[in-house]
């Protein structure tokens, strides 16, 4: 076993299971969150374990010499018998929670069964340890049904993530209709799909943009949306009546979302500091979630600064970054996308989901897999 002391969370996880960040011993544990379509694999950790007594994704200790990749697939072999070495294994993130009596660091990971492997290890109740294992729905799961370690909420926060997020056309896109802003609205009224989640981006935050969206959220009660931290804000704010179709509102908001101009001023007024002083980690945007833009590696980095800053302070996680531009944009076609290769290396840094952004298509959340992300996002595709 090996030991190591860094001074911050910059790179991407080494090989050792024991780090220190801020004079604190983390733990590296690896965790498999498995799953087939909307089944997903839960352990019970025995009584006499750390966090004894609750439902647990299968997972454990990175030994010093393993990857977390190879940790992984050993520790899912040993506890259930599943043969994951051919899998995709999802980077999530990596998180790090301090129990008080044990600090973890969990790289987490997602794993989708084939059915020829989930209809062989379906029935079994109990795993090669002798724990006992379940297969739940995501929906209770997500739900908070099932009693988990405290680290794992935001771990829940991350499957929430879907594989394809629309972005909605600027306002600017219909100047040719008499009146912009009702065409603005009809259009994204009629032409998003159920369910979906959506980056409202109007440019602009005012009084008529506040209005407009707020119809969008009425006359599409299915919709999660993404917004600017300053529409969140402003929305936020006059949605503090109690009428019902108003609460109904503010639950249709997933995420604040913040630039990455926004995230270099943070970053720049903490500049030297470590996580634990980082006193300030926007709480103001603490009821929401975030999902932040970045471009390059110095944001990541900043990105996950902030991510661990605000775990430390209990407010609402960072759920993922959109990381752009994949590929060439109709909207900025003079800028230099990164290509697959070069964003498959930045993701690799990201401790939380990484959404790929620029130039793709829905179907393209295949290749974001495959190059280490989550999911795609855009504008003109990703309406029906
Ligand atoms: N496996 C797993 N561990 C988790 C989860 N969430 C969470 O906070 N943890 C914590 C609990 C433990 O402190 C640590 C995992 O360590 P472990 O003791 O299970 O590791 P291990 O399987 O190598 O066990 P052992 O050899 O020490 O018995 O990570 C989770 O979803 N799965």
């Amino acid at each position: 076993m090996a030991n190591s002391t860094m001074k911050s969370i910059k790179h991407s996880p080494g090989k050792n299971e024991i780090r220190k960040i801020n004079a604190i011993t983390y733990v590296n544990v690896a965790v498999a969150v498995i799953y087939h379509q909307n089944q997903y694999l839960l352990g019970f950790r025995d009584g006499s374990q750390h966090q004894g007594n609750r439902y647990e994704f299968v997972g454990g200790k990175i030994d010093g010499h393993e990857t977390a990749k190879q940790a992984l697939i050993r520790e899912v072999a040993e506890e259930t018998g599943i043969d994951i070495a051919s899998n995709i294994a999802v980077k999530l993130g990596r998180l790090h929670h301090d129990y008080g009596d044990k600090q973890v660091c969990l790289l987490v990971y997602k794993v989708a069964l084939s059915t020829q492997q989930y209809e062989a290890h379906k029935h079994r109740k109990q795993g090669l340890e002798g724990q006992a294992l379940t297969w739940v729905d995501k929906s209770k799961l997500l739900a908070g049904d099932y009693n988990l370690p405290a680290a794992n909420k935001t771990i829940l926060e991350w499957l929430r993530l879907p594989a394809q997020i629309a972005i909605t056309y600027p306002l600017a896109h219909f100047s040719d209709a008499d009146h912009s802003a009702t065409a603005w609205l009809q259009y994204h009224a009629a032409h998003l799909a159920q369910d979906t989640w959506v980056y409202v981006r109007p440019k602009a935050t005012n009084k008529d943009t506040e209005s407009n969206v707020k119809q969008l959220l009425r006359l599409r009660p299915d919709i999660h949306v993404i917004m600017p931290s300053a529409l969140t804000e402003a929305l936020t704010e006059s949605l503090n009546s109690n009428e019902a179709n108003e609460i109904a509102i503010n639950c249709q908001i997933v995420a604040s979302h913040l630039t990455q101009t926004q995230l270099m001023q943070w970053s720049d007024s903490h500049q030297g500091k470590d996580v634990s002083e980082c006193n300030s980690a926007l709480s103001y945007y603490s009821s929401y979630p975030l999902i932040i833009s970045c471009h390059d590696a110095e944001s990541i980095y900043a990105a996950n600064k902030l991510a661990h800053a605000r775990l430390e302070q209990q407010l609402s996680p960072i759920i993922g970054i959109f990381l752009s531009p994949v590929l060439v944009t109709k909207s900025h076609p003079e800028t230099t996308p990164l290509g697959w290769q070069a964003w498959a290396e930045l993701t690799a840094l990201a401790d939380m989901p990484v959404i790929g952004l620029g130039g793709l298509s829905p179907m393209m959340s295949v290749q974001a897999v495959q190059y280490g992300g989550v999911a795609v996002a855009g504008i003109r595709q990703f309406f029906q």
